[in-house]
């Protein structure tokens, strides 16, 4: 593949995402292609069931891709060791598998292990790094509190600020804005989209929040059923792409507000 640009942090090309069993080869999506850049907010977008989750289990090597090609700073992910992959990559599930009897400062600590030694010893620049990490979402306030004490909100700043003290190029969150009411839903991405700009990593989240996400993104991935589509909110609304996202019986894509309306 050709490294074409010294700002590329993620190059995927005639991608196809899927499922094999013994039996059978499930292909969820094929031909998806495109290339995410240093500083950059990206939304992955689409309708239930399309592939979302998919694609991002593929990215963040969880799941082998079918076909085609991902490459991680010009190197091909599969050739990527766990270690150096977990230097360049850092990754916000929405089921977090995380132990809530950790402190909010153990758990963002944990974001340092690919850089600690066996013993998991912080040295002064893993300290510096967490305290700048937790400063950048502001969450002094909660850092010893207990994560069984805090709200669905207060938990996914906590996992934003454990993803940037791991220091990685890209961030990569599946629905960060799930069980967030609509003010938390504004909050997370707006910080987000602070994020990329103050620390230039790129962020690449998956969401239902379509509208915010054009607002706010500087790119965005639009999963369809035939197609996958990467480019800049404003062209993926002149293309008339969300148009196409949904049967039209009963919502409708509004090109002059960027916005979904209910058909009377
Ligand atoms: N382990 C699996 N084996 C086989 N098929 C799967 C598996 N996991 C998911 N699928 C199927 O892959 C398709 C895409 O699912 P995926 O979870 O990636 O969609 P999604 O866009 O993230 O959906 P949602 O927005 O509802 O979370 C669905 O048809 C789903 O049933």
């Amino acid at each position: 593949m050709r490294v074409s640009n010294s700002n590329s942090i993620l190059e995927v090309k005639d991608l196809s995402i899927g499922y094999k069993s013994k039996r059978e080869v499930t292909i969820i999506a094929s031909n998806i292609n495109f290339q995410l850049e240093k500083g950059q907010l990206i939304g992955l977008v689409g309708a239930n069931g399309i592939g979302k989750s998919t694609l991002l289990r593929t990215l963040i090597k969880i799941q082998p891709p079918l076909n085609g090609e991902i490459r991680l700073n010009g190197n091909p992910l599969q050739d990527t060791s766990s270690i150096a992959l977990a230097q360049q990559l850092s990754i916000v599930l929405t089921e977090q598998l995380v132990s809530k009897n950790l402190t909010v400062y153990d758990l963002i600590a944990l974001g340092r292990y690919p850089y600690t030694n066996w013993i998991g010893k912080l040295q002064p620049n893993d300290i510096d790094t967490i305290d700048k990490a937790i400063d950048m979402v502001k969450i002094n306030e909660l850092k010893h509190r207990k994560c069984y004490e805090l709200s669905d909100g207060q938990l996914q700043k906590v996992m934003i600020a454990r993803a940037l003290a791991q220091d990685t190029d890209i961030i990569i969150l599946d629905e960060p804005t799930t069980h967030l009411d609509m003010y938390h839903k504004a909050y997370i991405l707006k910080l987000l989209q602070r994020l990329t700009k103050e620390t230039q990593k790129t962020i690449l989240f998956s969401s239902h929040e379509i509208e915010l996400a054009i607002q706010l993104c500087d790119e965005m991935i639009v999963m369809q059923k035939n197609e996958v589509v990467h480019d800049q909110p404003c062209n993926l609304i002149s293309d008339e792409v969300f148009e196409a996202l949904f049967p039209n019986d009963l919502i409708s894509f509004d090109k002059s507000t960027g916005s979904f309306r209910v058909t009377k």
